[in-house]
């Protein structure tokens, strides 16, 4: 997971805007599921080694109705890829047969053994490969069926067999999930693309005798509950509003309508599940909600802490980023009279930057 989404979901997310078809390729029991809902083939058992899962992959696509012209083979480990790289290489096979992405090696290169330098390796024409590398399909096909030696990259294939590769400009950003600090350099990928958005939630709820009372996703012990269509949660649908005004995407009744008898005494933990998977959706990550109910009774500071815990279970992040606190109002108005529960969330979030103004 990176970022809260599979890292082959973000692979597939880049190079789905340039292919016509995305088969996955793997042997993951999840592979699957973390693809779920988007626009790609039935996944493929993959191979040994690489090169048996890239076969395995362009056999697949060679049953098509209609076998692609030109193929991308990318690394379902490399998430990051910008799509100036991917476009690269699909402007570059228009006039090559094979084309890879790659970055000019900078520093220099030693050749060790035991721990002890045996060689200095020229680092002028040097470069580290990367993904996705595009080929002419029947080429890669043919050669993947002739050639079984393991090789660490398509692009051998066609070098050994005399076919001219090309190279177009890389990314540092392209990195691939190898190492655990691989991770981390990732992580900062994403969040340097991101930008922080804030969200505010207000909602109200009456009193209702013979309810529970459902606050923040816990039952409170009270005399009366609130009164709604679902269970009337007025924390969670305030933190719900906050999120959806956050990501710009309505409120809590655009996506659940009062009005849908689906929802009729419905556990409003749905509702805050739907909104956390909208965040991730959309690429990013909650930062932090601050909810606060205001009422004169119940006393919450008895429950806020199994509150947080609810609310950070249901979003699906460290109970650390979430708060929820409480306050009278003197006594003064609809709360202060106790016919009802008002509530406000606010919350933090960042998401892809879209790049419109
Ligand atoms: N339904 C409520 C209302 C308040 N509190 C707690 O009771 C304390 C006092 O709340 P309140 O009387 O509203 O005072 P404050 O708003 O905190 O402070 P002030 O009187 O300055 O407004 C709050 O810190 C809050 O933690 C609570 O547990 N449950
Ligand atoms: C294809 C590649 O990404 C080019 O650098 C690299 O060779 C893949 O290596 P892996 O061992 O299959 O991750």
């Amino acid at each position: 997971m990176l970022r809260g989404k599979p890292v082959i979901r973000r692979a597939a997310e880049a190079l789905l805007p340039h292919v016509d078809v995305l088969l996955p390729v793997g042997d993951d029991p999840l592979l699957a599921d973390s693809l779920e809902g988007l626009d790609v083939m039935p996944p493929v058992s993959g191979g040994a080694e690489r090169h048996d899962s890239v076969r395995n992959g362009l056999e697949a696509l060679a049953k098509l109705p209609e076998p692609p012209d030109l193929v991308l083979v990318h690394d379902g480990a490399r998430p990051c890829v910008p799509a100036e790289v991917v476009q690269n290489v699909i402007n570059a096979l228009k006039t090559h047969e094979g084309v890879i992405p790659a970055v000019a090696v900078i520093d220099t290169i030693k050749k060790a053994k035991d721990g002890i330098i045996i060689d200095t390796v020229p680092r002028d024409g040097l470069w580290r490969a990367q993904t996705p590398q595009g080929f002419r399909f029947g080429t890669l096909l043919e050669l993947h069926r002739t050639h079984r030696d393991a090789r660490t990259d398509d692009a051998a294939l066609l070098e050994q067999a005399g076919h001219p590769v090309a190279i177009v400009e890389g990314s540092e950003d392209n990195i691939k999930l190898t190492v655990a600090e691989d991770l981390m350099r990732l992580e900062g990928v994403i969040d340097r693309n991101l930008l922080p958005r804030v969200g505010l939630g207000y909602d109200v709820h009456a009193f209702e005798e013979g309810r529970k009372l459902i606050l923040c996703g816990i039952e409170v012990p009270h005399t009366k509950g609130l009164a709604g269509h679902s269970d009337a949660d007025v924390g969670i649908h305030t933190l719900c509003d906050a999120i959806y005004g956050a990501l710009a995407e309505g409120d809590i009744g655009r996506h659940f309508p009062p009005s849908d008898n689906e929802w009729k005494d419905m556990d409003s933990a749905r509702f805050l599940v739907h909104a956390g998977e909208r965040i991730r959706e959309r690429g990013g990550f909650l930062v932090n909600a601050d909810v606060t109910l205001i009422c004169e009774r119940p006393k919450i500071g008895p429950h806020a802490e199994a509150m947080r815990n609810r609310l950070a279970e249901l979003l699906k992040v460290s109970v650390s980023r979430i708060s929820v606190k409480a306050t009278t109002s003197e006594r003064l108005g609809f709360t202060g009279r106790e016919e009802g529960i008002a509530a406000t969330a606010t919350v933090s979030i960042m998401v892809p930057d879209t790049g419109e103004a």
